[in-house]
């Protein structure tokens, strides 16, 4: 199995929202692997709740997007998860690292990542905005939600220092971890949260993520979502 894998021909399926920010973040990874032929997306409503219906919950207990289907049937969920299946796949460029710090160390960011930024964002956009509406937000916790956008300016500052020191979030070359902070970025433009003027360095990155093909040619709310 492991050889067929490895194969250039295996089809997948990732079951997404196109122009969500943690869909970005595999649809990024799948265009810097170059995987694009191999892959098949399949729409999931989100505004219409329908990943909290029993067929998708069967897909993913967490009921949430992407969700990648192997052609024997497998789902993987979770974006880090899946971007370490596809890395796996295949060459250049590696996305998760050669070697055991470099794995470690792009673990560790593209974790923090996700804690310091992007899921704290994604919980404003639950709790303090109408965010999917009240079919799908069933609770909502507003001073909570607020506390969490505040958690995530303070990420956008320790992210900002990060890049003062090195390149790319998790060291001298692009990673899966710049992947996760471009994902908690496109939420933040989303919702129209700004990134601090002073964080220069984070600006600055960002505008250098912004010209690589995967992400200026990433499908955007100005395209209809497959
Ligand atoms: N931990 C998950 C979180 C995924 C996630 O929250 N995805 C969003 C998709 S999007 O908002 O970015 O398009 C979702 O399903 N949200 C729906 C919900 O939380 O009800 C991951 O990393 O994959």
């Amino acid at each position: 199995m492991a050889g067929r894998e490895k194969q250039r021909g295996l089809s997948m399926k990732i079951h997404d929202w196109a122009t969500g920010p943690y869909p970005a973040r595999v649809r990024i990874a799948i265009a810097e692997k170059n995987l694009r032929p191999r892959v098949t997306f399949v729409s999931v409503n989100l505004w219409k709740g329908e990943h909290k219906k029993p067929e998708f919950l069967a897909k993913n207990y967490s009921g949430t997007l992407p969700v990648l289907e192997l052609d024997d049937g497998t789902f993987i969920g979770e974006c880090t998860a899946i971007t370490e299946y596809l890395d796996a796949l295949d060459g250049a460029p590696v996305l998760t690292g050669r070697t055991p710090r470099e794995k470690g160390v792009i673990h560790m960011m593209s974790k923090r990542g996700e804690l310091e930024l992007l899921d704290a964002i994604s919980v404003y956009f639950h709790h303090a905005t109408p965010g999917l509406g009240p079919e799908v937000e069933i609770y909502q916790n507003a001073e909570w939600g607020l506390r969490q956008r505040d958690k995530a300016v303070r990420g956008m500052h320790y992210f900002n220092g990060i890049l003062k020191q090195q390149p790319f979030v998790a060291g001298e070359a692009f990673s899966m971890a710049d992947i996760t902070v471009i994902g908690g970025l496109i939420f933040a433009e989303l919702l129209k949260l700004p990134v601090p003027a002073e964080c220069e360095a984070l600006r600055a990155w960002y505008a250098r993520m912004q010209e690589r093909p995967s992400v200026k040619n990433r499908v955007t709310m100005s395209e209809p979502a497959e």
